[in-house]
């Protein structure tokens, strides 16, 4: 099992840091909402009452039906039929046996009459813009099999479109359900809300689809989630509203502009983009580290503005912190288990100092490679929308942030031996507030994941032919290149965002990053991961009759699996990059389809 220290303090430095983190932690989380953990950390939003009822109805749901196919997400989607203090008298009137236990009769009975369903706060609704073979739909796409199967997903787009239902708007309170207006596109299966970082690569596929108002629509309500939240929630729920997701809205404004040319859309995005980078680089997000030179560097880090169980795994994450003794401990974990949701990689040995013990998670003391690629992104995206809707002083400021970034990424994450951009921990990082920490090499995390090619994604990076060519070498012999994709790290711990897993967004940045470099070899590396990529979702759902979350990149045909729920189905990220491959790639008539 590989794992990773690089801090192993002294007994002393220990107990000081413990203290430390006494102070920091424990203060603000005693404060009645709403909470804060830093003066500025943003508007935290308040657990309301429904939710926390929920999470005992998932609690009694548990020991009632035992813990065979339990998904715990499923009690807190539940809506109610009529207020929460009628319900809450209901519950507390059920019989209990001698023990407090509810039979599976009266429990069964009691959902049955006091909610509905999960999911059904959100309705089927066609898009505007679907017509089932759209004009110049990949015109490269020549063997009539992979085409046919391209517009079989291209259609599955109207299975995953929803739009929130009436019942929400009218008694928001009765929902977690967050009442957007435009119609979303949801990832499938438990994942029944539109989710933040999946909405980049459904709208990838969208584009493919040439389903420009959807797209917009979707952008328009992550928008939304920005005027009121200050920040886009990692999933549209209301037990999402204190962590993002991996920020990648500005990618989705600058990809529609430049398919769409619409002007007005760019101008009516900049504000929430500048609002959203704000959030980035807020002081719990945002950490200076000198580096060897001596310069100041400003990076990010997911930092969750939350300390108890996330209430979707909540019986989950109590098992999991039962290990610990003390309740600043398990509040410890608990954002440690939040911050690692935001980082959209939940859960890996990525975040782990002890690889096969998810109470060693340490997210925020880790300064996270693909983070920062996706800020420096944002920073570039922003310079050039401001710069198209004419404002001169944003564009010039925001090519200078992009540039600082870059300057620290170089300085922070690159190591020039490994050929790799490397995650960088801090020895203090469970603090709100992280300044003037020092650079040294042995912090930086060598252990390989494929984040750590995520900056070819970067113009800025992809640009460099010299640069590329030792990226590209480095991949090539990294061992993440296994027979159908990238796998997410070389370590089989049983978590979901680790070996043999690959994803779909994983894939599509680093084969767009290879492919866009203007190198004719990167580019050729590039179509071969894409082709396989392609080959193995295709298999997988000649066989199982569906898209899948994620798939097994050693075994041609076969989905992942590992991590806290069983695998899913549908599938928002996975459809929208089957469709950019081919968009960017074609498929000859005369080139197989099948694994062998
Ligand atoms: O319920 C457990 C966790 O599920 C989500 O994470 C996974 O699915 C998301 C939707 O496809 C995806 O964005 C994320 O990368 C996946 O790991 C959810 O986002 C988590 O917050 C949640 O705790």
């Amino acid at each position: 099992m590989a794992s990773f220290n690089p801090i192993i303090p002294h007994p002393f430095s220990i107990f000081i840091i413990f203290i430390l983190s006494l102070i920091f932690t424990s203060i603000p989380m005693s404060t009645p909402t709403p909470t804060s953990t830093c003066s500025n950390s943003g508007p935290v939003v308040a657990k309301t009452p429904l939710i926390t009822f929920l999470e005992i109805l998932q609690k009694t749901a548990l020991n009632t039906l035992g813990p065979k196919n339990f998904d715990p997400k499923l009690y807190v989607d539940l809506s109610l039929k009529s207020n929460l203090s009628i319900t809450q008298n209901a519950f507390d009137d059920l019989p209990r046996t001698p023990n407090g236990s509810v039979s599976v009769t009266d429990f069964n009975g009691f959902i049955q009459s006091y909610f509905n369903g999960a999911g059904e706060d959100l309705v089927y609704t066609e898009p505007v813009d679907f017509v089932p073979e759209p004009e110049g739909f990949l015109p490269e796409v020549l063997n009539r099999e992979v085409r046919a199967w391209a517009l079989e997903v291209h259609s599955l787009w109207k299975n995953l479109s929803r739009k929130v239902s009436d019942r929400v708007l009218d008694r928001p309170e009765f929902h977690t359900l967050l009442p957007l207006t435009k119609p979303v596109i949801i990832p499938g299966s438990r994942f029944r809300e539109v989710y933040y970082w999946d909405s980049y690569w459904v709208i990838r596929g969208l584009l493919a689809s040439k389903m420009y108002e959807t797209a917009k629509g979707i952008v328009t309500n992550l928008i939304s989630l920005i005027d009121e939240f200050g920040h886009v929630l990692n999933g549209a729920r209301a037990y999402y509203t204190n962590r993002s997701e991996p920020p990648l809205l500005s990618a989705m404004v600058y990809d529609i502009y430049t398919r769409t040319g619409d002007v007005d859309f760019a101008r009516k995005s900049l504000p929430a983009l500048l609002k959203e980078h704000k959030f980035w680089n807020s002081e719990i997000h945002s950490v200076i580290i000198h580096d060897a030179e001596g310069c100041n560097r400003t990076l990010s880090r997911y930092y969750a503005m939350w300390n108890k169980p996330r209430p979707e795994s909540s019986t989950i994450d109590i098992e999991t912190a039962s290990k610990l003794m003390n309740d600043s401990a398990k509040q410890h974990l608990y954002r440690e288990l939040a911050s690692t949701a935001e980082s959209g990689w939940d859960f890996s040995t990525r975040w782990m100092r002890n690889g096969s013990d998810l109470t060693t998670l340490a997210t925020t003391s880790i300064m996270p490679v693909d983070l920062n690629a996706f800020i420096l992104k944002m920073e570039l995206d922003i310079a050039f929308l401001a710069n198209v809707t004419g404002d001169c002083t944003i564009s010039v400021h925001f090519q200078e942030a992009a540039q600082a970034r870059k300057q620290a990424m170089n300085s922070v994450f690159w190591n020039a031996e490994m050929g790799q951009w490397l995650d960088y921990w801090l020895s203090n990082g469970t603090t709100c507030k992280v300044q003037g920490h020092m650079w040294e090499a042995s912090n930086q995390n060598r252990n390989i994941f494929a984040s750590n090619f995520v900056p070819l994604w970067i113009e800025l990076f992809n640009s460099d032919c010299t640069l590329v060519e030792q990226v590209m070498q480095s991949l090539q012999s990294s061992g993440l290149i296994r027979a159908v994709g990238i796998a997410t790290s070389l370590t089989n711990s049983g978590q979901q965002w680790d070996f043999p897993n690959g994803w779909a967004p994983v894939q599509h940045m680093i084969v767009e990053g290879l492919a866009r470099s203007g190198s004719k070899g990167a580019r050729s590396m590039a179509e071969d991961i894409a082709v396989r990529w392609i080959r193995t979702n295709y298999v997988a759902y000649k066989k199982s009759g569906a898209m899948h979350e994620k798939y097994d990149v050693e075994k041609c045909g076969e989905f992942g699996g590992g991590g806290e729920y069983i695998p899913q189905t549908g599938f928002g990220w996975s459809n929208g990059v089957v469709l950019a491959f081919l968009e960017e790639f074609g498929w000859p008539q005369d080139l197989k389809i099948d694994c062998n």
